[in-house]
């Protein structure tokens, strides 16, 4: 299996207030193309950081990531920020969607600030696919979060992303959209052949990714294939255990 992103030995420390903070204590991990990944962990153990550098949004302090066979990190800034534009989706918790622009506007606005011609229709056949095709000339106020969410996919999808970045992507919808979310991030990968990490607080959530990445303190502890919501529980309340009794990650 190639691999859409691959973290080598990562370190991340903010030092802004004088206090450093390690918040990624030298992780190797890979994401296979085509999966879904859930990461996981106690809040404070880096799953954000992690996500922040794997998707080229922050810099780690060393170590290197790669995504789709291209080092990050490597070039100038505005390389980077060229290829983020073309290549990586996000997905966050608040959506991220711009007020003042319609569902299709705030669609191709990756492709506008990558300095491509709008391609309508792509966005719609995009909309289309998520069934938001009817709403397209809205703007964002008028749609239910769950909507507004599955806009924000539409924007990951509509460049050519070698890996869709999800930050909590449903930490602020209701269950019912929360499913629906899943359901759609879940065919993105499986019947679009796309790469989804996610991070996620919800071992419900977890249970609809192919796997399972731990962290705590900064550091890899542990993989679950074919998670359930309740294997992932388990095995957070033991990473909680851990972290509590100031232990060592187990790797
Ligand atoms: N910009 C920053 N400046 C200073 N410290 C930071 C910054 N961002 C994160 N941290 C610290 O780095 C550590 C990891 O934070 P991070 O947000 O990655 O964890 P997380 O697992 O995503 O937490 P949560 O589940 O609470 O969102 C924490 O100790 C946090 O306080």
């Amino acid at each position: 299996m190639t691999d859409a992103v691959r973290l080598e030995t990562l370190y991340k420390t903010y030092d802004d207030t004088g206090t450093a903070v390690t918040a990624l204590d030298g992780v190797t991990a890979s994401f296979g193309a085509g999966t879904f990944t859930a990461v996981m962990g106690p809040s404070g153990s880096g799953k954000s950081t992690l996500l922040q550098c794997a998707a080229g949004l922050d810099r780690p302090t060393a170590g290197r990531v790669f995504l789709a066979g291209t080092e990050l990190h490597a070039g100038k800034d505005t390389a980077m920020t060229k290829f983020r534009r073309t290549r990586v989706g996000f997905v966050f918790q608040d959506y991220n969607l711009l007020p003042a622009l319609t569902v299709e506007q705030n669609v191709l606005l990756p492709s506008r600030l990558a300095g491509r011609r709008a391609d309508h229709a792509r966005a719609r056949a995009v909309l289309d696919r998520l069934g938001l095709l009817d709403r397209r000339d809205d703007l964002p106020e008028r749609l239910s979060g769950g909507q507004r969410q599955r806009v924000a996919i539409a924007r990951a999808l509509i460049g050519d992303p070698a890996v869709v970045f999800a930050d909590e992507p449903t930490g602020a919808l209701d269950l019912r959209s929360a499913r629906e979310v899943l359901s759609l991030l879940r065919t993105v990968v499986h019947e679009h052949g796309r790469t989804v990490v996610m991070v996620t607080h919800d071992p419900v959530a977890a249970a609809y990714a192919d796997s399972v990445l731990f962290l705590a303190d900064g550091r890899l502890a542990g993989a679950l294939s074919a998670p359930t919501a309740e294997a992932v529980a388990e095995r957070l309340a033991h990473l909680g255990d851990l972290v509590g009794a100031g232990a060592e990650a187990v790797a």
